[in-house]
């Protein structure tokens, strides 16, 4: 019986807890899932250093389609970590591999890690009680556009809900939230639903967790006058009806 951790390693340095240097230190082999977030000091190189083990960049297809590795290393006596930025459970999922040792009878750990998900929602002061359905927008694949993100958003703010977008990463490019907005602004060009409308103010995080964060509200007809600093970026659409209070909260954004 060995153990498996799912370790939360927060956004950036600030936010790495003692409770995952604790379990990084009792693991024997530790993997670091680079393919679903990105901190801008969270390295191999930094987590080397402070455990002072080697650490191995897992793949997409190493961690969700051939978990063979992971249980033959369980099975073998070895405490195995999957570290993740930001929390290993929200917005990137290893539940599949998790459940899978548990059926052998191995010891699953959950360490929690301050995920962009809560600090967005903290950052924007937006009422954390009116948040739906969040959606990952992504890049379109052989110019087929995915329409998911404009249903959630639709969804969403028929309920007078806000909507967190996750922005796509691929082949280590990350999109950016300009970019997103423009798909978003697209997909309504299409469906013309009503659902986004020029007049409507989005919610960038940039980098956050970093020491050059910023939070922004951003106009989409000023889009192209936007100055974004360099990726990841987060976008929150929020719902179409916002309590007195909310407003007044965004224009505190900086
Ligand atoms: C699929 S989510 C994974 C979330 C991660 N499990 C967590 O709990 O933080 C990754 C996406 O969140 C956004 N993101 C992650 N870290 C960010 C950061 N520090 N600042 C802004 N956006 C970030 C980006 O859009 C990125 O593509």
């Amino acid at each position: 019986m060995s153990y498996l951790y799912l370790i939360g390693l927060g956004l950036s340095k600030k936010f790495f807890t003692n409770k995952a240097l604790e379990a990084l230190k009792q693991s024997d082999i530790i993997f670091l899932d680079y393919y679903t977030s990105f901190s801008c000091d969270l390295t191999k190189e930094f987590l080397e250093k402070i455990t002072g083990k080697e650490i191995t960049l897992a793949s997409r297809n190493m961690l969700e389609n051939n978990s063979n590795e992971i249980m033959n290393l369980l099975d073998s006596g070895k405490n195995v970590a999957i570290a993740s930025i930001g929390d290993p459970i929200i917005a990137t999922t290893h539940v599949s591999i998790a459940v899978e040792a548990n059926r052998k009878g191995h010891i699953v750990q959950v360490i929690p890690g301050i995920s962009v998900h809560c600090y967005i929602i903290s950052k924007s002061m937006l009422s954390s009680y009116k948040f739906g359905k969040s959606v990952t927008l992504v890049y379109p694949y052989d110019n087929i556009m995915d329409f998911t993100p404009y249903e959630v958003i639709k969804s969403n703010r028929a309920l007078n809900l806000h909507t967190i977008v996750y922005l796509d990463i691929k082949d280590g490019k990350f999109m950016n939230a300009i970019e997103g907005l423009k798909y978003l602004i697209e997909m309504e060009n299409v469906k013309k639903e009503n659902v986004i409308s020029m007049d409507d103010i989005a919610i960038i995080g940039q980098r956050l967790g970093c020491d050059d964060e910023k939070i922004s509200a951003v106009k989409l007809s000023d889009l192209e006058n936007a100055k974004l600093r360099d990726p990841p970026h987060i976008i929150i659409i929020p719902s179409k009806n916002l309590h007195y209070m909310e407003v007044e909260a965004i224009q505190c954004l900086h």
